[in-house]
C-alpha cells in the first residue's frame, strides 16, 4: 500500500477576490503543475498552524487562515495525498516565489486555464461553484 501524506493548501484571496496560484518548480516533485501553496503537516500540527508556517517559509508573508474549502484524497503513482484546503488572507508582507517557479493572481473563473495538481481539482471546482 502506498504511503499517505497529510497536506494543507492555502487559497489566498486578495481584496479583488483573486486567488494566489503557485507553479511547482523543477526542484519540487510534480514540477510544472499548479498548486495552492502549503505543505505537509508535521506530527501533532494543526492544518492551520502548518499553513502559517509553510506560507512564511515559501512566500515570506503572514496569513490568517479561515474556513475549510475541501478535504480530498488523491492517489498518485507513488503516494496518496490527503489535501485539506483553507481560505486565507495576507495580514503581513508581500508574497514572493522563494521555492515556486512563479506566482499568479487569478479570478476564480479563470482557474481552469491552469494545469492543477490532480489533488487540487475538488478545491478548484468548489471555488467555481
Ligand atoms: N503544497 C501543496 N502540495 C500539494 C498540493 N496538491 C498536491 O497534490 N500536493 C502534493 C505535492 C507533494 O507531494 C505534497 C506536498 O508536499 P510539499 O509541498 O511539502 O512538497 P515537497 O516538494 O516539499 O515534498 P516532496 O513531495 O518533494 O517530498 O502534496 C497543493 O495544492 N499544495
Amino acid at each position: 500500500m502506498v504511503k499517505t501524506v497529510h497536506v494543507a493548501g492555502a487559497v489566498i484571496q486578495n481584496e479583488r477576490g483573486e486567488i494566489l496560484c503557485a507553479l511547482r518548480s523543477a526542484s519540487m516533485s510534480m514540477p510544472g503543475l499548479w498548486e495552492f501553496p502549503g505543505g505537509k503537516l508535521e506530527p501533532g500540527e494543526s492544518p492551520q498552524s502548518c499553513l502559517v508556517r509553510e506560507i512564511k517559509e515559501e512566500l515570506g508573508c503572514e496569513i490568517q487562515v479561515g474556513e475549510l474549502i475541501a478535504d480530498a484524497e488523491h492517489e498518485y503513482p507513488s503516494i496518496r495525498v490527503h489535501l485539506l484546503t483553507y481560505y486565507a488572507v495576507i495580514v503581513g508582507g508581500e508574497p514572493a516565489a522563494r521555492e515556486h517557479e512563479r506566482l499568479l493572481w487569478l479570478p476564480a473563473s479563470r482557474l481552469f486555464e491552469l494545469e492543477w495538481a490532480p489533488a487540487d481539482i475538488p478545491t478548484v471546482e468548489r471555488l467555481l461553484s
